[in-house]
């Protein structure tokens, strides 16, 4: 199992935590799942935050804007009664946290390609976070392989009086595009690990069903020896 190579050490250019990363990376030799997803979205809607809390389980305070690309893993073991998307399995996240700013676009983009889910994230409190999801799904027409799952992400729920993006009105618009779609708060820690294990069920469903239809031995995302009998996922 988990024989699926390690990144290169390109993907270390941009690391703000690299002694982390180095951490976990020495423990995940052995897994059966690897999803490879990256974050994108405008400046400021909580895309740190968000890996942050999924990776570390903390809301970071005073976080500073990412500058290029960030990158950080997860390993998540889910065994007998916690059983939420497959028992027995011990899954690794390598998850790709990139800036929003505009300058740091060129550098951004070319993560897409290599990704097998994107985490297109707004802030519900900011109506241009959300316009802007256009231009996003441009970027991703441009640079993601067409395999790629898209869930798109309303963020800062916790600041319900402070909404400007409806729910309904974002969900149409996930719905219009084919993507999921979430309503998280990083700082609460609402649906942060659901955003993730929606993803893993998502991706493994999909690379069931491709696999079905090619009738292709090589598993995809991760190195499915056991990939034939995950049927559970539930997206709801
Ligand atoms: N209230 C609230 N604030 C949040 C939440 N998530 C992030 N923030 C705040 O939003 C600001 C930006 O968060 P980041 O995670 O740095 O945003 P980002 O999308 O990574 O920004 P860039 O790195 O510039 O692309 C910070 O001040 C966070 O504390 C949330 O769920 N609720």
């Amino acid at each position: 199992r988990g024989n699926y190579a390690l990144p290169s050490s390109g993907c270390f250019a941009y690391l703000k935590s690299q002694t982390y990363a180095y951490q976990v990376i020495m423990s995940m030799e052995d897994y059966d799942y690897l999803f490879k997803i990256v974050l994108i979205g405008n400046a400021g809607v909580g895309k740190t935050c968000l890996v942050r809390r999924f990776t570390q389980g903390l809301f970071p305070p005073g976080q500073g804007a990412t500058i290029g690309v960030d990158f950080m893993i997860k390993t998540v073991e889910i065994n007998g009664e916690k059983v939420k998307v497959h028992p027995n399995h011990r899954e690794v996240y390598k998850i790709w946290d990139t800036a929003g700013q505009e300058r740091f676009r060129s550098i951004t983009q070319s993560y897409y390609r290599s990704a097998n889910a994107l985490i297109l994230t707004y802030d519900i409190t900011c109506e241009d976070s959300f316009r802007c999801l256009p231009e996003w799904l441009k970027e991703i027409e441009q640079y993601a392989n067409n395999q790629v799952v898209t869930i798109l992400v309303g963020n800062k729920i916790d600041l319900a009086d402070k909404r400007e993006v409806l729910r309904l009105r974002a969900e149409d618009f996930a719905q219009a595009q084919s993507m999921l779609y979430l309503e998280t708060s990083a700082k609460e820690s609402d649906n942060v690990e659901k955003l993730f294990l929606d993803l893993a069920c998502e991706l493994i469903r999909e690379a069931k069903q491709n696999k079905l239809d090619n009738n292709d031995t090589a598993p995809m995302p991760g190195e499915g020896k056991t990939i034939s009998y995950l049927n559970c996922c539930s997206l709801n």
